[in-house]
């Protein structure tokens, strides 16, 4: 492997750190400290492990942690119903709601009753209007954490070609407005897109979060590329379960100049940049100057 691996657990840690101390200085300015609703509907158990996570690094950064758990029959005005009570919470600045919800609930709906000055996932219209309009708004977790990541290995992202793979609201659409902000040339491809190679063989940067696994081949890399890996598939192999991402890291670290490993490369940025969207929040709603957080 020629690759430099991109810690995304290491740089999480440290940009906790920041995001400690900004807590704790808005804390001592308000009287308390900042909010984050945490929002699951339903048992499924990775989202269980991410809600319990989430919490768990709130008040390890001095935040406060609202986790509210509801049954899989939870019905729509149910659920609407406690998001407008978090919408009027003044001890609440961050409300997300764990995707995926169980059907038939419409997360289109749930995430629009979300105060925008709220949402710290990032997914209201509202928020990704004002990405693809250049005003200021809280970021979705996932994309900005690879931005952060990106930032840190590359420095100025200005005129690279970078390829974004996966079309979601909650990935790939943001992150190639956030990349198209950085002055990159972003292709946006998908499952569909034809000619995938070539395309992935043109780009400096590939950010890869189409859902299936290893499916971004290690021979299709530019040699001296940045790889960005948002998958995380678990996939049995010799009897094990293994995660892996959306690209098949072995060959592609022969030729990438640096890569993100799965695990320890973009999950922990997602729980830090929910952190990190909360304190901004809460700083916002307050008409607090926001910490500068950057490293
Ligand atoms: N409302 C939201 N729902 C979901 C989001 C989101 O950003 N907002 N993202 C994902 C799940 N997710 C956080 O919610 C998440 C996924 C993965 C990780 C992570 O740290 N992964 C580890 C591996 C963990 C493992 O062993 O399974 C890693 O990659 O190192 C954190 C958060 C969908 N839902």
């Amino acid at each position: 492997m020629t690759a430099h691996l991109i810690d995304g657990k290491a740089f999480a840690a440290g940009l906790g750190d920041r995001i400690a101390a900004g807590a704790s200085d808005f804390a001592a300015r308000t009287g308390r400290a900042p909010g984050l609703a945490v929002v699951l509907v339903g048992t499924d158990p990775a989202s269980e492990i991410y809600v319990r996570s989430k919490g768990r690094m709130a008040r390890k950064l001095g935040m406060e942690s609202f986790e509210h758990r509801l049954p899989a029959d939870t019905t729509q005005e149910e659920l609407l119903a406690l998001v407008a009570g978090l919408n009027a919470d003044a001890a609440v600045d961050g409300i997300l709601v764990q995707l995926p919800l169980p059907s038939p609930l419409d997360s289109r709906a749930v995430i629009e009753a979300i105060d925008p000055g709220k949402d710290v996932d990032g997914l209201h219209p509202l928020s990704a209007g004002h990405l693809v309009a250049g005003l200021p708004g809280l970021v979705s977790c996932t994309p900005l954490g690879c931005l952060m990541l990106l930032r840190e290995t590359l420095g100025s992202l200005a005129g690279l070609d970078a390829i974004v793979i996966g079309r979601s609201i909650l990935v790939g659409k943001p992150m190639a407005q956030l990349l198209l902000a950085e002055n990159c040339t972003v292709t946006m491809a998908h499952s569909r897109s034809r000619d995938l190679p070539e395309k992935v063989a043109r780009a400096d940067i590939v950010v890869a979060a189409v859902g299936q696994a290893e499916m971004i081949r290690g021979e299709w890399i530019k040699p001296g590329a940045t790889v960005i890996d948002v998958g995380t598939s678990r996939v049995l192999r010799d009897g094990r379960t293994l995660l892996v991402g959306d690209v098949d890291f072995a060959a592609a670290a022969e030729r990438a100049r640096a890569i993100t490993p799965v695990p320890g490369g973009v999950g922990p940025m997602t729980i830090m940049s929910l952190m990190h969207n909360t304190l901004v929040a809460a700083c916002r709603r307050r008409g607090l100057p926001v910490p500068d957080l950057d490293g």
